[in-house]
C-alpha cells in the first residue's frame, strides 16, 4: 500500500499562492493553451452537470500539462439559490495526481484556487487591454470573486480611485470594511461604471448588470460571471461595441450567454496575446470574458502541492 494522499486545507492553500508568483506561471500556462498540441495542455471543456431541483451545478474541469507534467482534475459546485450564508455559492477540490503512474498525490482545497487564479489571469488581461492611463476601478458584485480580484488589481495596479457596487447595499458597505483601505461605495451600477476605466463584473447575475451606454469608451471589462450559456452580465450594446477577448474559444463559445446570446465575434485568445500572434487594443473599450480554465487550477495546485512539500514538517 502507496502513502495515503495529502490534504491539503484551505489556509496552507492561502499562504502557498502569492500573485507575484502565479501570475507569470498563469501567463505561460494560457500561452501553452493557446498553442494547441504543440503546448502540451490537454483540457478538454469542462463537463456540467445541472441539478435542477435545487438550482445548482456540478462541474468537472480535467487537464494535463506536458510542460510542467502536471495532472488535475478540479471538481466544483456552484449554486444560485444559498440555503445557508455559512455556505459559499461556489465549492472546489482540486485532485492531483502523479502524471507518471496515476497515483493520486493530493487532495486539495480548490476554493481558494478558483478565487486567486481567477483574479490573477483577469490581472493579466489588463495588463495587456487597459489603457495606459486607467486611473478608476469599479468593481460590480462584492462576493468571493469580487474580493479577489480587489485584493489582486490593488497590489498589482495603482489606482487613483477604487468604487464597488453590490446588489444589497450593507453587502457593499461591509466589503468596504472587510478591506480596510480606501474605496468607494456606490448605490447605483451605474454611478460605480461611469467613467471607470477598468471594471470587473463578479456577480451571480443571470440578467446584464453592466450597460454599454454606461461604459467609458477606451475602458476595460474583465466579465467573470454568467458561465452558462442563457446567462448574462453585459448587454448586447456592450458586446457589439467591444474588441473581445477570452480565456478559451471553444469553452467561451460554448458557455459563455454573453458571446452565445450576443454572437459577437471572438478577437483572441488572451495565450494569444501573449505569444504576440495577435495584437492587443488597449485604446478600443475591450472585453476580457473569463469562463475559466482547467489548466490555470492544474499550475496552481502544482505550486500549492510544491510549497506544501517544502514546509510539511513545520505544517
Ligand atoms: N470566470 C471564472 O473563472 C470564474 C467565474 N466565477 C463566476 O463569478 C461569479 C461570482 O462568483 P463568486 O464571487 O464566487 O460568487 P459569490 O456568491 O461569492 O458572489 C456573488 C455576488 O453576486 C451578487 N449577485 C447575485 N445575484 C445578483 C444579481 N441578480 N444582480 C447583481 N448581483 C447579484 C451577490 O450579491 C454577490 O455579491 C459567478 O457568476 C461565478 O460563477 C466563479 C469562479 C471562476
Ligand atoms: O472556472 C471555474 O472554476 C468556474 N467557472 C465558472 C463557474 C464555476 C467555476
Amino acid at each position: 500500500m502507496g502513502d495515503m494522499p495529502a490534504f491539503i486545507p484551505a489556509d496552507v492553500v492561502e499562504k502557498s499562492l502569492d500573485y507575484p508568483t502565479l501570475i507569470p506561471l498563469l501567463e505561460r500556462a494560457l500561452i501553452n493553451f493557446s498553442m494547441g498540441s504543440e503546448g502540451g495542455v490537454v483540457q478538454p471543456v469542462r463537463t456540467i452537470v445541472p441539478v435542477a431541483k435545487h438550482r445548482g451545478f456540478l462541474g468537472v474541469m480535467p487537464a494535463y500539462s506536458a510542460v510542467d507534467d502536471a495532472l488535475t482534475t478540479k471538481v466544483v459546485t456552484f449554486y444560485e439559490n444559498k440555503l445557508s450564508s455559512e455556505i459559499p455559492s461556489h465549492q472546489a477540490t482540486v485532485l492531483l495526481f502523479d502524471p507518471a503512474t496515476g497515483v493520486l498525490k493530493a487532495v486539495i482545497d480548490g476554493k481558494v484556487i478558483t478565487d486567486k487564479r481567477t483574479a490573477a489571469v483577469s490581472v493579466i488581461a489588463t495588463k495587456l487591454l487597459k489603457s495606459a492611463h486607467a486611473e478608476v476601478l469599479c468593481i460590480l458584485g462584492s462576493g468571493a470573486q469580487a474580493l479577489s480580484h480587489y485584493h489582486a488589481f490593488t497590489q498589482e495596479f495603482l489606482f487613483k480611485e477604487v468604487r464597488i457596487w453590490s446588489r444589497t447595499g450593507e453587502n457593499a458597505k461591509r466589503f468596504a470594511e472587510a478591506v480596510g483601505g480606501k474605496i468607494l461605495v456606490c448605490s447605483t451600477p451605474q454611478e460605480a461604471v461611469t467613467g471607470a476605466d477598468v471594471i470587473v463584473t463578479a456577480t451571480m447575475s443571470t440578467q446584464p448588470v453592466l450597460f454599454g451606454d454606461w461604459v467609458k469608451p477606451g475602458a476595460h471589462i474583465n466579465a467573470i460571471g454568467a458561465c452558462r450559456p442563457d446567462w448574462r452580465e453585459l448587454d448586447d450594446n456592450l458586446m457589439k461595441n467591444c474588441v473581445l477577448y477570452v480565456d478559451s474559444k471553444e469553452a467561451a463559445a460554448k458557455e459563455s450567454g454573453d458571446i452565445v446570446l450576443s454572437q459577437v465575434e471572438i478577437k483572441a485568445e488572451l495565450g494569444e496575446l501573449l505569444n504576440g500572434t495577435k495584437t492587443a487594443l488597449p485604446d478600443k473599450t475591450t472585453v476580457f470574458k473569463s469562463v475559466g480554465m482547467a489548466i490555470e487550477d492544474t499550475v496552481s495546485a502544482k505550486l500549492v502541492y510544491d510549497f506544501w512539500t517544502m514546509n510539511k514538517e513545520s505544517e
